[in-house]
């Protein structure tokens, strides 16, 4: 059976101090080079390294077998094949950056293939801790391998990114800077993983900031500053868990701090102590995000679920990197699994929340305009309908009647010398009699009719299905019903009498013209000596 790799590595010492073409081919330094089990490299120290590749089977070159080092980001490599003058240098960033590839691989070709035996030598220098893999392939499956890639970093990109504008609308629309936290967290992270993938290595300017190691610190202390204050603000902890957020602050200082010193000097044990503040900071918000669970805050299940991920892979990579555990090879790829998940999970959170909370708000504002609609419709003093919805119900009936033939009779109602009830027992008296009058007259209506204040003491009333003669018959009722006996009011026994004045209406009549008639008929009530009802005609008075 063929071996799994088609090749073994060893490496040579650090501390050799000819690293010339010449020296590692020569059989002194062949007995130097240690073999490495599988096919991992990670180059520890910023020194360059020397790897001898040796092939255990023959290497066909047909298919144009591709030399491949994952994980190339920060790392140089330079392949030399003894009898080459020169060897093929692959970086990228800088003048070695390869464009011909994505930025998933170091790529080099081996026109030639390798026979069983031969080696080639790869000198990698790397300031990452990141573990790379060798592997020869042809170079079909490096583009293959490409394609895939390619697609998922687009996928990656623009989740973040349109994660990341949402955030800012957010933001604006509902006037909360927090969101803005969120879309500054997502942008670094963006920037990051752009850095990481090469997309800066075109330009030069670009380049020389995307390589620099204060960059990825700067970038990385932003991010977690941005998304404490996140925290702060979608879980309100100032008011909720005040120490938890006192202890975020310090941290937040903290790593503040060292922000700005970075921009002038980076110490080796920079990264070491920004990693301590992070495992403090992650630990504090699992805390904060279980205390608030407890409280049933779902907003906290909400943010812990969708970070979960991403603080499990930060502290896999800081472990890593304080060799608690190996640098395990699956973390750069799950890296940006885990923040798109974060981005994406928290803008369903956002939408579930903010729908939730839209819908109550709508249930409630539909609950104030239907009790707003139901205190205008009703005059406040009286009960009875007020003059809008008054007129509201008067074109309904003008226009049922139009419509369906049957007569409809319009009756203002007045209270006789209102005046002097208003004079002689005071104002509060006189609004406690229009309310008797209301009662009375509402008293005996029957179910479509429809009783209104059209103002002062003046009311009106409209009469389905009624023609004129019934009108008058039922409006002295009505009357009748007033003078029948005194109001007590107070201790005080006030009579009241009315005038009405009725009117019908007329085929094509608009309602104003029925309520005018209606109005002259009143008009003729009061002129002939009020407590009477009469009819917009001579003829239909009513005398009391
Ligand atoms: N208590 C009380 N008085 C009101 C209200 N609205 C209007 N008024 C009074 O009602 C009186 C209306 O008087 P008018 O209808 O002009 O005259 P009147 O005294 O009723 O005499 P006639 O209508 O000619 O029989 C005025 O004195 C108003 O101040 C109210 O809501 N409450």
């Amino acid at each position: 059976a063929q071996p799994a790799v088609p090749f073994e590595l060893a490496l040579l010492p650090a501390d050799v101090p000819d690293q010339s073409y010449q020296f590692v081919r020569s059989p002194q330094a062949q007995t130097l080079f240690h073999a490495v089990p599988g096919a991992s490299i990670l180059v520890r120290g910023r020194q360059a390294r020397w790897w001898r590749l040796t092939a255990l089977r023959d290497i066909d070159p047909g298919g144009s077998p591709q030399l491949v080092m994952s994980h190339p980001f920060l790392k140089r490599m330079e392949v030399w094949r003894p009898g080459d003058s020169l060897g093929v240098r692959r970086a990228l960033y800088g003048p070695d950056s390869d464009l011909s590839h994505s930025a998933l691989s170091h790529v080099v070709p081996l026109p030639q293939g390798l026979r069983a035996g031969e080696s080639v030598y790869l000198r990698i220098r790397s300031s990452s801790n990141v573990v790379s893999t060798l592997s020869i392939e042809p170079l079909a499956a490096v583009y293959a391998r490409d394609g895939a890639y390619n697609r998922m970093r687009t996928f990656f990109l623009t989740a973040l990114g349109v994660v990341a504008l949402l955030s800012i609308g957010f933001s604006i629309s509902l006037r909360q800077r927090g969101y803005s936290y969120l879309a500054a967290t997502l942008l670094t992270q963006v920037i990051t993983l752009a850095i990481e993938g090469g997309d800066f290595r075109a330009n030069p300017w670009l380049s020389a900031i995307a390589t620099d190691r204060r960059t990825a610190i700067l970038l990385n202390t932003a991010a977690v500053l941005a998304s404490v204050r996140f925290l702060r603000f979608f879980l309100d902890l100032p008011a909720t868990q005040p120490r938890v957020t006192r202890a975020l602050d310090a941290c937040s200082a903290v790593l503040g701090t060292l922000l700005v010193v970075s921009v002038f000097h980076i110490w080796p044990w920079t990264s070491f102590f920004g990693n301590g503040v992070l495992l403090i900071v992650i630990a504090t918000i699992v805390l904060a995000c279980v205390r608030a669970i407890g409280e049933r805050r779902p907003e906290a299940f909400i943010l812990l679920a969708a970070w979960a991920p991403l603080m499990t892979v930060l502290v896999v990579r800081i472990g890593g990197q304080a060799k608690w555990w190996p640098n395990y090879e699956w973390l750069r790829s799950a890296y940006p699994w885990a923040v798109t998940f974060g981005g994406l999970a928290l803008l369903w959170g956002f939408t579930h929340q903010h729908g939730a909370i839209l819908r109550s708000a709508v249930r409630q504002l539909s609950r104030d305009r239907d009790s707003a609609r139901q205190r205008a419709a009703y005059d406040g003093l009286t009960g009875v309908l007020a003059r809008p919805a008054f007129e509201d119900a008067l074109a309904t009936a003008v226009a049922g009647a139009h419509a369906s033939g049957r007569p409809l009779c319009a009756a203002f109602i007045d209270v006789d010398r209102f005046k002097l009830v208003n004079d002689a027992y005071g104002h509060a008296i006189g609004d406690e009699v229009l309310r008797i009058v209301a009662k009375r007259v509402g008293n005996r209506l029957r179910a479509d009719d429809c009783l209104g204040r059209y103002g002062g003491d003046e009311m009106v009333l409209l009469l389905p299905n009624t023609a004129l003669v019934e009108a008058l018959r039922l409006a002295d009722q009505l009357r009748q019903a007033i003078v029948a006996s005194p109001f007590a009011i107070d201790g005080a026994l006030i009579d009241i009498d009315l005038s009405l004045g009725v009117a019908q209406l007329r085929a094509g009549e608009p309602a104003v013209e029925l309520l005018k008639r209606a109005d002259s008929a009143l008009y003729a009530s009061k002129r002939n000596g009020r407590g009477r009802v009469s009819g917009d005609e001579e003829w239909t008075q009513v005398a009391s």
